[in-house]
């Protein structure tokens, strides 16, 4: 059986150091900063509603909003994640961690981040072949291509697009980073994946929802249809390996064990397009979507190469605040809780809402996160200590059930910790 190749979706440039500043504690940026756009930029289009509003003398004559104003125009200058331009001074990288400053979104578009990693090598040489250990100056290469080349064409763009369309999609180089990025106020939604049906659950960002405090507004299934890609000339049997998301890598677990090629994991499956392409490769092919093979210009050498042609990804969408639950068409509520240890608790929580004739989606456990037990500890809300697992369960009901606030206010009985993640509308479109 050919070998995967695990490879960190955290590289260790960019650690999450941003301190909770407010604005006023920046140091002012004078309009002499802000360079003009080209009115024929790709970023320019992109951008127009959120710069136009920016404009000093837009008649809202307050000071902070100026700052506010003149901070998002420089983060805009710093952040051209939108470019199509071969500028090298506006070349498209995603968003960063180290793009969270403390700006309030106030453009026109939903602004909405999704997660779509610049890929994380174990060592690039000077052809730029993938090998070896993984080194600083490897990551150092790895993020300039990033910004050379930007990456679209992920399946989570096309799941932000479909759960907001016409939003303003908005590329994020880990999961944390799009959690960041709307509890900072830099965009006003985030799309991440939560589970698929072949690959089982995408387990960090669940533990992302429990260390961060975004509440699930939505969710939407998106069929992923992966494809084999490669450069244009190489056939199937020239491939020794295959890039792509680890997730995606596992969905056609089958179809690669029967070519025999070397699994390569990096962080998303329109890198893994970018990457192969970028470098020529003939003996490497990537596992990603027909966009992408259009986007970098790839041959698709086999289509539908999942194990299961019900190849569903669910998304949540998230934000800083709830929305108002209702009755009017299928709804479904997220939660985490834990419990005391001993025989039969959770049957006897899960009971809660099977007495009430509640149907369970989803159930997840995960081990309790030193980090999540730190957020837990930090608010304060008396919670105990130490619990070993977490339960998030999904279940078909809204919070303006009375059903529902029944069941929850049953299980809180029994919980040692309870929180609602969100009520919010099902996509039944997929049933
Ligand atoms: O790599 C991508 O294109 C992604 O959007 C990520 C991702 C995932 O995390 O599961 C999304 C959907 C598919 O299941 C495969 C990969």
């Amino acid at each position: 059986m050919a070998a995967t190749t695990p490879r960190t979706l955290n590289p260790p440039l960019r650690n999450r150091t941003h301190p909770k500043s407010s604005p006023r504690h920046q140091n002012p940026i004078t309009n002499t900063n802000i360079k003009p756009l080209s009115p024929h930029s790709a970023k320019h289009r992109r951008v127009l509603p959120l710069v136009a509003s920016l404009q000093p003398n837009n008649g809202n004559g307050s000071q902070g909003q100026n700052q506010n104003a003149v901070e998002l125009r420089r983060l805009l200058e710093d952040f051209p994640y939108e470019s199509n331009s071969k500028d090298l001074n506006t070349l498209p990288r995603p968003l960063t961690s180290a793009h969270l400053s403390n700006v309030v979104s106030n453009g026109s578009r939903l602004r909405v981040a999704y997660q779509d990693d610049f890929f994380v090598l174990n060592g690039l040489d000077h052809d730029g072949e993938i090998s070896g250990k993984r080194t600083e100056a490897h990551y150092a290469l790895a993020v300039h291509i990033r910004a050379l080349w930007g990456v679209h064409g992920a399946y989570s763009e096309s799941a932000a697009e479909k759960a907001y369309p016409n939003c303003e999609a908005v590329p994020c180089d880990q999961f944390e980073t799009a959690f960041d990025a709307v509890e900072r106020w830099l965009v006003d939604r985030a799309v991440l994946p939560i589970e698929n049906s072949l690959g089982g659950s995408i387990h960090r960002n669940y533990d992302l929802l429990l260390r961060y405090s975004l509440h699930i507004v939505g969710e939407v299934k998106l069929p992923i249809r992966h494809c084999l890609l490669a450069n244009h000339g190489a056939k199937i049997e020239d491939l020794k390996r295959v890039l792509s998301h680890s997730q995606a890598l596992a969905q056609c677990e089958n179809t690669l064990t029967k070519l025999g090629m070397v699994r390569e994991a990096v962080d998303d499956t329109a890198g893994a397009a970018k990457f192969v392409a970028l470098h020529k490769l003939k003996d490497a092919g990537a596992v990603a979507s027909s966009d992408a093979a259009r986007i970098y210009g790839l041959d698709i050498l086999a289509q539908d190469i999942q194990d299961d042609s019900d190849n569903v990804t669910r998304f949540l969408m998230l934000a800083r605040e709830p929305i108002i639950p209702g009755t009017d068409r299928p709804f479904k509520t997220s939660i985490v809780f834990s419990l005391e240890e001993g025989p039969g608790m959770l049957f006897k929580a899960l009971a809660v809402f099977a007495m009430r004739e509640i149907n369970l989606t989803k159930i997840e456990s995960r081990p309790l996160q030193k980090q999540a037990l730190r957020a837990l500890d930090e608010s304060n809300n008396g919670f105990p200590k130490y619990f070993p697992y977490l339960f998030y369960v999904d279940f078909e009901a809204s919070m303006a059930d009375q059903s529902a606030q029944n069941a929850l206010g049953h299980l809180k009985e029994m919980a040692t910790f309870l929180r609602v993640l969100g009520s919010y509308p099902a996509d039944i479109s997929m049933a």
